[in-house]
C-alpha cells in the first residue's frame, strides 16, 4: 500500500506561479503531471553519484514519449560553476531546448542549485523540477528559488531566483546518502528550529541518535516542519526585500568558511559553526539569552556536527563576509535571534564584539 504523501504548498509572489512539494515515497509518477503536455523535450541532470538513477528517470521519460536527455554533473560543490552551467547550456541548445521543454535536477542542493541555475538562465527561463535527494535539499535548497553558482570571490555570488514548478521528495533516497551528507543536512533542521519552529529541537534532543537516522522515529516529521519553515518564509518573500533574510541565519560566517576551505566543506557543516558564531554574537550585544546562546552547542554538537574553525582564519574570514549579500555598503550585516524562534538584524556590530564572538567558536 503506498502512503498518500504530504503536501505543503508555496505560494507565488513577484509573479510566479505557486507550487507543491509533495513528500513521501515512489514519487516519481508525479512528474509527468509536472512536465505537463507541452513539453517535448526534458533535461534530467544528476550529480555523478546518482548516475544510475539519473539513466532510470532518463529512460522512464522517454518511454513515456519525451525526447530525454540526461546530463551529469559533478558531485558537490563542483558543479556549482560557471563553466558546467556552460556545458548544460551546451547541452541544451545541441538539443535543441526550447521555452517549453523542461529541466529536472535530480541530488542534492548542489545540483538543484545548478539545474535551477541553469533553467532561470536557458533563454530567459525555462521551467523545472527539483527532486531533492539529500536531507539539505529537501528541508531547503529545493524549496524558495533561490538558484546560483559559487566564484572565487565567493559562494553563491551569482543567480536568480527562480522558482521551481514542484518538488518531489522521496524520503526513500535517503537511504543511500552517505552517513556525514545526512548529518550536513540536519544543520538546516537545527536552523529551522531556532529561527521559527522550536518543536524541531525538542525532536532531536527528545533522541539525537534517532535523528541522525533516515529512516528515524522522527526522520518525516523533521523534514515536514522545516519545510514548513522555508515555505511560509518564502511564499512571504521570495526575492529577500526583507523577512527572507531569517534563512540566512548562520550564513554569514557559513559561506566564509565554505570560501576558505575552497568549498570543499559540506555546507551544513560550516553553517553549523555559523550559528554558534551568530548566536555568541546576539549574547555578547545583548539580544540573546544564555540558555538559547549554550542550546545551539548542545543540539548541534548531539547530532555529530562541527562548533569549532581555525582561530587563525579571522581576518581573512571578516574580508570575506564584506561580500556577504546581507552587506550594504560597508554595512555588516547579521542575522541574530532576540530570543527563541526571535530572529532580527543586527546591523555594523563593533569589530570588537565580532572579534570576541569569533573567538568563542575558535580553536
Ligand atoms: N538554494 C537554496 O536555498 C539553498 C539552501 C541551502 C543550501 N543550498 C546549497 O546546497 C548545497 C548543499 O547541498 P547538499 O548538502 O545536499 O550537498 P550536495 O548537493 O553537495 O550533495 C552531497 C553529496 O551527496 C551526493 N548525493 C546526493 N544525493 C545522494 C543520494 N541520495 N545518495 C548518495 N549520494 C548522494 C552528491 O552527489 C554529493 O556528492 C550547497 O551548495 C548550498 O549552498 C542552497
Ligand atoms: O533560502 C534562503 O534564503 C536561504 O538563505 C537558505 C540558505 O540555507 C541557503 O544556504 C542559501 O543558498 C543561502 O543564500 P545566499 O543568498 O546567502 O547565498
Ligand atoms: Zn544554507
Amino acid at each position: 500500500m503506498t502512503e498518500t504523501p504530504t503536501r505543503i504548498e508555496v505560494g507565488g509572489t513577484a509573479g510566479t506561479d505557486p507550487y507543491t512539494v509533495l513528500v513521501g515515497r515512489q514519487l516519481l509518477g508525479e512528474l509527468p503531471g509536472l512536465i505537463g503536455d507541452r513539453a517535448k523535450r526534458v533535461a534530467v541532470l544528476h550529480p555523478e553519484a546518482l548516475a544510475a538513477t539519473g539513466e532510470a528517470l532518463r529512460e522512464d521519460l522517454a518511454g513515456q514519449g519525451y525526447e530525454a536527455v540526461a546530463i551529469q554533473l559533478p558531485n558537490a560543490e563542483e558543479s556549482k560553476t560557471a563553466e558546467v552551467a556552460a556545458y548544460c547550456w551546451k547541452a541544451l541548445g545541441q538539443t535543441g531546448f526550447t521555452r517549453s521543454d523542461v529541466i529536472v535536477g535530480v541530488g542534492g542542493g548542489a545540483t538543484t542549485d545548478l539545474a535551477g541555475f541553469v533553467a532561470a538562465t536557458w533563454l530567459r527561463g525555462v521551467r523545472w523540477i527539483a527532486v531533492p535527494t539529500t536531507v539539505l535539499g529537501m528541508v531547503d535548497a529545493a524549496v524558495g528559488g533561490k538558484t546560483g553558482i559559487n566564484t572565487a570571490e565567493g559562494k553563491n555570488l551569482v543567480g536568480a531566483f527562480h522558482p521551481p514548478a514542484g518538488v518531489l521528495c522521496d524520503l526513500a533516497s535517503l537511504d543511500s546518502l552517505p552517513v556525514n551528507d545526512y548529518i550536513s543536512g540536519l544543520a538546516e533542521i537545527v536552523k529551522a528550529g531556532f529561527i521559527a519552529d522550536p518543536v524541531i529541537l525538542d525532536l532531536i534532543e527528545s533522541d539525537p541518535a534517532e535523528a541522525r537516522k533516515p529512516g528515524g522515529a522522527h526522520t518525516a516529521e523533521l523534514i515536514e516542519r522545516s519545510i514548513r519553515v522555508k515555505a511560509e518564509v518564502v511564499s512571504a518573500d521570495l526575492k529577500e526585500s526583507g523577512l527572507r533574510e531569517i534563512l540566512n541565519y548562520g550564513h554569514t560566517l557559513a559561506h566564509a568558511i565554505e570560501k576558505n576551505e575552497r568549498y570543499n566543506w559540506r555546507h551544513g557543516a560550516a553553517v553549523s559553526i555559523g550559528m554558534v558564531f551568530a548566536a555568541e554574537l546576539g549574547r555578547l550585544a545583548g539580544r540573546l539569552d544564555d540558555a538559547t546562546a549554550d542550546r545551539h552547542r548542545s543540539v548541534l554538537e548531539s547530532v555529530g556536527l562541527p562548533l569549532t574553525y581555525r582561530g587563525d582564519q579571522w581576518p581573512k574570514l571578516l574580508e570575506t563576509m564584506k561580500v556577504d549579500k546581507k552587506s550594504r555598503g560597508d554595512l555588516l550585516r547579521f542575522i541574530v535571534l532576540d530570543g527563541l524562534a526571535k530572529p532580527t538584524v543586527l546591523e555594523g556590530p563593533d569589530p570588537a564584539v565580532l572579534l570576541a564572538a569569533y573567538a568563542e567558536v575558535s580553536r
